[in-house]
């Protein structure tokens, strides 16, 4: 996240750190959010064919060992079946992430809240985007889990020729467009937008940034819609 801050420990209780392995080690690859017991969702571009995973829960400071974390392997991986690394701007980058068992639930790890099929949210909806990407274009990763408030920018203008113009797709939404931003490694994490009912729903999936620079201005962070996909999630979720 660029411009963003330390979040308060444990206060994306649903947050998760996608890692890979290479040779014995497991490093932090991308982000995701536990949306069941057993079920994490992240980014169809985050999997990479033959690589392995592993999930860590109730992460803060990857640097610390701090006694909240939870690991857990990843049993089964369902990409949507509309994704191709090679037409980012198709969409669909979304991937279902089975673990071996259900984590503890307690204050550091819980789970998200999906919308309603359907629902768009408003311009200018203020939603927090959070994740251990990069702090700033071919910068470092933070140690400590970083969060930004990040407001939705509506189609209409996430389109526009100067901004995202056909790139961005209604199965898309968009959000910030200034000088705040997702980086790389902050993909497949959430999109947190507080709800009536004062839940907090992952209204997106961070997807992709300007290949420029991370927070190029009129190039909002673009996220997976999650109500565009109700459907395949549920019957994911509930069947495999
Ligand atoms: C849709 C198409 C025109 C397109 C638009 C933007 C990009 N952006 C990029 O390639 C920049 C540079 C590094 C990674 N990156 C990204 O946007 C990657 C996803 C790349 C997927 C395609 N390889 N995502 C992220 O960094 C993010 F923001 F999700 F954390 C790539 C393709």
């Amino acid at each position: 996240v660029v411009n963003g801050e330390d979040a308060r420990p444990h206060s994306w209780p649903w947050q998760i750190s996608l890692q890979v392995k290479h040779g014995s080690r497991f490093h932090h690859t991308c982000g995701g959010t536990l949306v069941a017991p057993r079920w994490v969702l992240t980014a169809g571009h985050c999997i990479w064919p033959g690589d392995v995973y592993r999930v860590v829960l109730g992460e803060h400071d990857m640097s610390l060992q701090e006694g909240s974390e939870q690991i857990r392997d990843v049993l089964r991986i369902v990409v949507h079946p509309g994704w191709d690394i090679d037409h980012v701007a198709d969409g669909n980058d979304l991937a279902l992430l089975k673990l071996d068992k259900s984590p503890i639930m307690n204050d550091g790890v819980g789970v998200a809240c999906l919308p309603a099929a359907g629902e768009i949210l408003a311009h200018g909806t203020a939603c927090y985007i959070s994740g251990w990407g990069n702090l700033y274009t071919h910068g470092p990763m933070p140690d400590k889990l970083q969060q930004a408030l990040l407001p939705v920018v509506e189609h209409s203008m996430c389109s526009r020729s100067d901004w995202w113009g056909h790139t961005v797709k209604s199965t898309m939404v968009c959000a910030g467009g200034d000088v705040i931003s997702a980086c790389n490694g902050d993909s497949g994490g959430p999109l947190n937008c507080l709800g009536q009912d004062g839940r907090w729903y992952i209204q997106g999936v961070t997807s992709f940034v300007s290949s420029a620079v991370c927070n190029e201005v009129k190039k909002p962070t673009v996220f997976t819609r999650t109500s565009a996909f109700t459907e395949w999630l549920n019957e994911v979720i509930q069947n495999y």
